[in-house]
């Protein structure tokens, strides 16, 4: 059989990518810094010493981060036999987001600029707020701010809950995020909420609104649900998704891709809650997906529970434990399968402030007959997608370059 599987492990960046000054992110390294504090000490909360990912490395991660910052992570043996085709990719798309990411890697850079919300405060238009409370009859709504979802929960959840009021905020990304509690503000209703403000974000060019709903109480504190959702415009041409599902194959997505696509180009959806439910389920799919198949994860963790939250111990645990179910997923690869492991965007929890981080992206290819390589420097995400299209005989991408060997 021949199915490719991509692994996106969200926010994993390899090192400021050549354009990161324009973002204010030179020198940010999601894995460099991460192994450098664990080698230090100095990441010890539910794990201990230097960053253990062999599996990752064994399919050439240490050469990658070599490769893209000139210099071997801290604690990390470098393995000169590897098994995997290993490359570093900048990205072409203007922005550092999720969605540029992922539609980049399926084909499709964003070239052109996203809307964003710059005021850190008051930072929603007038117009559109009102709107979005006469057309949804609430009683009002908090936050209209820059903000952490984690933390503005903690400042605004009690208020929310008494007045009814939802808490919106933004942040860097071209986002509109929404807050609500799933009990006494209701999930449908966050849901619905989320949909008329999709429809009335139309001139302003945003990337998605995101339910964030969450549960508590006051006294014991509030939490972030999984039941998050994204609503996503859909992307500006045609992906390699697209080009798969109307060829008559699979594109199965795991975890948020379906939302990430707008449910563009997709033929089935699976949800899991976490990491290592999201891994097993790709595992599961995998044992039942037919030839000409694109299984395509997210795993989300890494950029929302530890890359936002600033967690280098967190993030490492999640290395750690990501690396020790990747025998688990090459063992269940057919003999012609491809899997693509890689991330959409940085997320380096040892930078200033909570935002994502303008790095390169860390691309392992493995396939039980496929020789290892260097695969160098990738100019764009766009290479994944252009090695999809020729895995699965699908017609070439406009953007990107196989990293297939020739008449694979
Ligand atoms: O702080 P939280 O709500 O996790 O928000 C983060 O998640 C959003 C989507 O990735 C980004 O805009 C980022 O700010
Ligand atoms: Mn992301
Ligand atoms: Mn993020």
């Amino acid at each position: 059989m021949t199915r490719a599987v991509v692994m996106v492990l969200d926010s994993f960046g390899v090192g400021a990518a050549d354009d990161a000054e324009k973002f204010n992110d030179e020198g940010a390294d999601t894995f460099g810094h991460i192994a450098e504090l664990c080698a230090a000490g100095a990441a010890e909360e539910g794990r201990s010493g230097p960053l253990h990912v062999p599996n990752l490395v064994r399919l050439g991660l240490a050469e990658v981060s070599h490769g893209a910052t000139g210099r071997y992570p801290d604690g990390i043996e470098p393995d000169a036999n590897c098994l995997g085709r290993h490359g570093w990719a900048q990205e072409l798309s203007s922005g550092k987001d999720t969605p540029s990411g992922h539609w980049e890697m399926a084909g499709v850079p964003v070239l052109f600029d996203w809307g964003y919300f710059v005021e850190k405060q008051d930072s929603f238009p007038q117009d559109l707020l009102q709107r979005m409370v006469s057309n949804m009859e609430l009683p009002g709504y908090l936050g209209n701010c820059h903000a952490s979802g984690t933390e503005i929960i903690k400042e605004l959840g009690a208020e929310h809950c008494v007045s009814g009021k939802p808490i919106v905020y933004t942040s860097a990304d071209s986002v509109f995020q929404i807050a609500c509690h799933e009990e006494t503000f209701g999930l449908e209703r966050l849901y619905r909420l989320c949909e008329c403000v999709r429809e009335l974000l139309e001139p302003y060019n945003i990337g998605r609104v995101i339910a964030r709903p969450f549960a508590g109480n006051a006294e014991q504190g509030f939490f972030r649900t999984a039941n998050r959702r994204d609503y996503a415009v859909p992307p500006p041409a045609p992906t390699v998704l697209d080009k798969l599902k109307d060829a008559g194959g699979q594109v199965i997505s795991i975890g948020k891709i379906a939302d990430i696509f707008a449910q563009q180009g997709i033929t089935e959806a699976h949800k899991a809650d976490g990491l290592e439910a999201l891994v097993a389920k790709t595992i599961e799919v995998l044992g039942s997906a037919p030839q000409r198949s694109l299984i395509f994860t997210n795993l989300v963790d890494f950029d929302t529970l530890y890359g936002h939250r600033r967690d280098v111990a967190g993030y490492a645990r999640a290395l750690e434990t990501f690396d020790a179910l990747l025998p688990k997923i090459l063992a269940a690869l057919d003999e012609d399968d491809v899997l693509i492991l890689t991330a959409d965007h940085g997320c380096d929890p040892t930078w200033h402030g909570t935002e994502h981080t303008r790095e390169f992206v860390p691309v392992l290819i493995y396939g039980k007959n496929l020789p290892a390589v260097n695969l160098g420097k990738r100019e764009t995400f766009a290479d994944i997608g252009q090695s999809i299209a020729e895995l699965l005989e699908l017609d070439a991408m406009d953007y990107g370059t196989s990293m297939l060997p020739h008449k694979f």
